[in-house]
């Protein structure tokens, strides 16, 4: 669809939620917001659904047991569209013609460089299509449509650019070994890779999982999440426009324990790659072992600190602190939900935090502004309202926000706490949506240590002026990104992963090659000594 008329669909006039009332609550101030009256009329998403099927072998079909289920407009809670509904039948199905795409070929077989011309092709394909898909995501998703059209497709075209220009570069050693023997490596694709992703980057991981894994020469059998299977489908579609052979990727839509746990059970799969929360994370590794013992990777929770040191400039922390935790409705496995501020820049810290978000603009998601739309469904909605209750029971001070916004479908207010302490369960727990924790520390080592506290390691944020303390932080935090001064840079080079219970593996970058290959050693006799 052409980028203007989706432009003026969005520009139609529509107030976003304003942040000006206040009320008195137990003695005291804390700040309302207005009632969501401009959330009861959703904008008309400018996209129609064309690919509601499974994709198996380079064909839309229906599921096996002709079963479909609906994906939700998280807006509203009204059906966008009826899914094909996978299950073990339709995993078999498509591990077939994955299988016999590696075994039989064409993609493991075709050089390395025709693999990574229709990469560029399909990167091409969805740059040319960038409005329509972010349309897409944001009405299956709820985040916001200049996110998804600015930020994340842009983000999914780079990353299919990087991995096709890494195809043709990938290959083994040769090394010098005892005895009269020539010794080489062959860096091998591993075979059919399932990968499972969650809905809050539905296309984003899409792409840092199948990325790789196609460049490496693997065929894949992916499955979507139940909140959001429409945008792979889609781009699956756009794949095979630039060419991918049939049975090279197959997406089956469906549930986690009929789907994913066929998948991930299944003999003739070599390898998982799963994205989601780190209890289902433990149930895939349990699945894969009893199995076949197929390699997994994991891309899990997070509980994410935040440091702001005492030489922080306020203003720019507070900014910086704030998107770190309120981006994507705070649906991000990095977010920096514990923020720790030193005790001599605390009170200013809180005071500007408060009012950043009273700031925020929550509306429509089709509505040009729009900072912060709806969370993703009725689970999530309820899980974020019991967190910001226990918050305000366990005696942390609810300084903005605290409510749900409107009265159709998951919108919640932007909310800060303060004064939480480390034992609270709003510190300890993923709460995946948009309320931020702020901590008080004294020291270096006290934050270091409380930091460091947690069942987790994915990321943490350091803001701060002095190189000696910067340096110390980004060594001593047990993470696997360390954002200095910065939060949330994603490029397609940098490496992505957890420390601890956050996962294992590490996505994007020449990293993230390592999930998809074998390493076989070749050795061959030499006549000795061999320059004879
Ligand atoms: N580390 C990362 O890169 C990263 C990125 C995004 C999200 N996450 C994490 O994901 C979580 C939010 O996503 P969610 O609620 O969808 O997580 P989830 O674990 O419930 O679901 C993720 C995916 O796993 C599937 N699944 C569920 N049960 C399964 C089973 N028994 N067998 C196989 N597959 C199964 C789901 O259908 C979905 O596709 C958060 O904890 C977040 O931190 C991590």
């Amino acid at each position: 669809m052409a980028a203007r008329r989706i432009s003026s669909l969005l520009s139609r006039s529509l107030p976003l939620i304003s942040s000006d009332g206040k009320k008195s609550y137990f003695g005291r101030r804390i700040y309302r917001y207005s009632t969501a009256a401009a959330l009861e009329d959703p904008i008309k998403p400018p996209v129609t659904v064309e690919y509601d099927k499974l994709l198996i072998n380079g064909r839309f079909v229906d599921a096996a047991s002709g079963k479909t289920f609906k994906t939700l407009d998280p807006r509203t809670g009204e059906v966008i569209a009826h899914v094909a509904e996978g299950d073990a039948e339709d995993i078999n199905r498509a591990v077939a013609a994955a299988r016999e795409a590696f075994d039989v070929g064409p993609w493991p077989k075709m050089t390395a460089y025709e693999r990574s011309k229709i990469m560029f092709r399909f990167a091409d394909l969805v740059e040319k299509h960038n409005d329509e898909i972010a349309a897409l995501e944001s009405w299956d998703n709820g985040k916001p449509y200049e996110q998804s059209a600015n930020i994340e497709i842009p983000k999914v075209v780079r990353i299919f650019r990087y991995y096709a220009g890494w195809a043709d570069k990938i290959h083994g050693l040769t090394i010098p070994a005892d005895g009269p023997h020539h010794v080489q490596t062959l860096h091998e694709p591993i075979g059919v890779a399932g990968q499972i992703v969650p809905w809050n980057f539905p296309l984003l991981l899409f792409a840092w999982k199948v990325g790789p894994a196609l460049a490496c020469g693997n065929t894949i059998v992916l499955k979507t999440a139940e909140q959001t299977p429409l945008s792979a489908l889609l781009v699956s579609k756009l794949f095979h426009e630039a060419g991918l052979p049939p049975g090279v990727l197959n997406v089956v839509s469906g549930f986690g324990p009929t789907v994913g746990a066929a998948l991930c059970s299944h003999m003739n799969v070599d390898k998982v790659a799963f994205t989601g929360s780190t209890e289902t994370g433990k149930v895939i590794v349990e699945l894969a072992a009893k199995s076949n013992l197929k390699p997994v990777t994991l891309e899990l929770g997070g509980k994410s600190p935040f440091i702001v040191c005492e030489d922080a400039d306020v203003d720019k922390a507070v900014e910086l602190a704030h998107s770190a935790l309120f981006f994507n409705q705070g649906q991000c496995c990095c977010a920096g939900s514990r923020t720790y501020v030193h005790e001599k820049v605390y009170d200013e810290f809180v005071e500007k935090a408060k009012a950043r978000a009273m700031k925020r603009t929550v509306g429509d998601p089709f509505k040009s502004g729009t900072e912060q739309g709806p969370q993703i469904d009725a689970v999530q909605f309820k899980k974020i309202l019991r967190y910001i209750r226990s918050g305000t029971e366990s005696g942390a001070n609810l300084e903005a926000g605290g409510d749900k916004l409107g009265t159709k479908g998951y919108y919640i207010q932007p909310t800060v706490f303060s004064n939480v302490k480390d034992d609270m369960l709003i510190a300890k727990e993923e709460i995946f949506g948009p309320v931020q924790s702020i901590l008080k520390f004294k020291d270096l080592d006290e934050v270091i240590r409380r930091a460091n506290n947690t069942q987790y390691g994915l990321a943490a944020g350091v803001f701060t002026q002095n190189l000696d303390t910067a340096n110390t932080l980004m060594r001593a935090l047990r993470a696997g990104t360390v954002w200095i001064n910065c939060y949330d840079v994603f490029d397609a080079a940098i490496p992505f992963g957890g420390y601890k219970m956050s996962g294992n593996g590490r996505e994007k970058g020449e990293y993230g090659l390592k999930n998809y290959l074998q390493v076989k050693a070749i050795v061959t006799t030499l006549k000795n000594p061999a320059w004879l």
